[in-house]
């Protein structure tokens, strides 16, 4: 059922979403530094800085990626940094795969001087999330699925993008089905996630503006990635 070729692309995939990681002097800063909101702001913003630039690498990697008009890789990477940033954070804070990282960051993400309001739809989408026992392989994909969403802001060559994705999500269903043959409605579940995270993203640009009202400052990476200052 799955081709030569879609066993090739997972495997490229995967190897790449493995090998993009966040260096652990980084990662490690989150279990060693105080906990204070100022402190846990810091670092979430170092930690989303060299997360953002693991994310530009992953994405290279993506076949097809580099064959995009230049300008659509740069409108795709924006667009889609915040959704990545919240799946692969969702894969540190999941309980079913424990990182030594689940408690600290929960505990710093709580703490850093985020509006209530934002606390709740996203620890519920982290739940929703954990449910599913996501493998690695639907991890990568579904990142790849949610970097190739063709109607971001400012894609030019819409088919180009959505070609790409289609292949993409072509392989995920089948790899669901291999995958999770006792759940029929397993891949639509996944990409039900993919809907969850553009509300969040929605949600994200007012987190910032409540963050930078507090006169909190970001990276130029990501004040360029998301547009604010
Ligand atoms: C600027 C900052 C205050 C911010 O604004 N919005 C969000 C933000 C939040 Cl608070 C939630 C979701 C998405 C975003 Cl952008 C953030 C913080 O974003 C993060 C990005 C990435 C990680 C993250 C990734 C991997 C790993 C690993 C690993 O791989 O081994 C170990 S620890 C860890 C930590 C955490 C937080």
């Amino acid at each position: 059922e799955i081709t030569k070729e879609q066993r090739a692309l997972i495997k490229a995939i995967l190897d790449a979403y493995n090998r993009h990681q966040i260096p652990q002097d980084v990662t490690k800063k989150l279990l060693q530094e105080q906990y204070s909101a100022e402190e846990n702001f810091l670092l979430l913003t170092e930690v989303a800085t060299s997360q953002v630039q693991v994310l530009v690498e992953f994405t290279k990697n993506i076949p097809g990626f580099l064959s995009l008009d230049r300008e659509d890789q740069i409108a795709l990477l924006k667009g889609s940094a915040v959704e990545a940033m919240f799946l692969r954070s969702a894969q540190v804070l999941s309980k079913k795969m424990p990182s030594g990282y689940t408690e600290v960051l929960e505990e710093r993400i709580r703490k850093s001087g985020m509006s209530e309001e934002f606390m709740t739809p996203m620890f519920n989408f982290y739940k929703s999330i954990e449910e599913l026992h996501m493998t690695q392989e639907e991890q990568a994909l579904l990142t790849t699925i949610t970097i190739l969403t063709p109607d971001r802001p400012y894609v030019k060559s819409h088919e180009a993008v959505e070609r790409l994705q289609e292949t993409m999500l072509d392989v995920l269903r089948k790899l669901c089905v291999l995958q999770h043959p006792q759940e029929p409605q397993y891949f639509a579940r996944l990409l039900g996630r993919l809907t969850e995270l553009r509300t969040l993203h929605h949600y994200h640009v007012e987190m910032l503006t409540s963050w930078k009202t507090n006169d909190h400052k970001f990276t130029p990476l990501l004040c360029e990635i998301w547009d604010v200052q």
